[in-house]
């Protein structure tokens, strides 16, 4: 269940919630699969049109940078590891990870509490180090499951936002990060959903 389940849908509420913060991002995406998929039910929606959703895409990986569902892996060394400034890290010892850390490291990513989907764009991306972006972890036990969890939620949001608008509720006070298992929300995370019009 954590695995699978929890983890995406940490990452599909933490996305809709990001996407009801900034509506140009949200509206950008809407586009993209509308024109994506002019003339076709959003039902039909194939596995080769993921590919095309390059904006999309820009924003759940950017969702996946400031929310990440596991915020923290743990590895234990099976050799000493030797650190850039000299310290050694000796094998055996166990050590925590933190992803939510490397995520919001101002060293690796300016201004990192700010939802910047261009980030992620082709070029803002050029040099940058894969290990500073790590959701679904890196080495030989990272996410099995990672390429299906990018497809899942493509659709979830494709379908969604080719239904519905997405906004805050700010009757609500905004939402505190609660980090268990799974990155949730202290009396979760509560959207207002618009239908579009002229949409059944
Ligand atoms: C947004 C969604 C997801 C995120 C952020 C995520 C993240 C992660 C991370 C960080 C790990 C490494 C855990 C560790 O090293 O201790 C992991 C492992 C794993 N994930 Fe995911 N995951 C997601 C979705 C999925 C899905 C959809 C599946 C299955 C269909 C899946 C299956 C697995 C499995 C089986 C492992 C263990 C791999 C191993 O130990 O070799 N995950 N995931």
């Amino acid at each position: 269940m954590f695995e699978g389940h929890d983890t995406t849908a940490s990452g599909l509420a933490w996305l809709f919630y990001n996407l009801a913060g900034h509506p140009e991002h949200q509206e950008r995406c809407r586009q993209e699969v509308q024109e994506l998929l002019a003339g076709r039910d959003t039902a039909d929606i194939e596995w080769e049109d993921l590919s095309q959703l390059p904006f999309t895409t820009m924003c759940i990986k950017e969702s996946l940078r400031l929310h990440p569902p596991v915020t923290a892996v743990s590895r234990r060394c099976t050799e000493d590891i030797p650190l850039r400034d000299g310290l050694i890290i000796p094998k055996g010892v166990t050590c925590l990870m933190s992803i939510y850390g490397t995520h919001h490291n101002p060293d690796l990513w300016p201004e990192p509490e700010v939802f910047n989907p261009l980030r992620f764009s082709p070029e803002n991306s050029k040099g940058r180090s894969p290990s500073s972006f790590i959701p679904f972890s890196a080495g030989p036990r990272n996410c099995i499951g990672q390429s299906f969890a990018m497809a899942e939620m493509k659709v979830v949001v494709a379908l969604t936002l080719s239904r519905f608008v997405l906004r805050r509720d700010t009757a609500r006070p905004p939402p505190r990060r609660k980090p268990e298992l799974i990155l949730r929300a202290e009396n979760g995370l509560w959207l207002l959903l618009e239908p579009l019009p002229g949409v059944a």
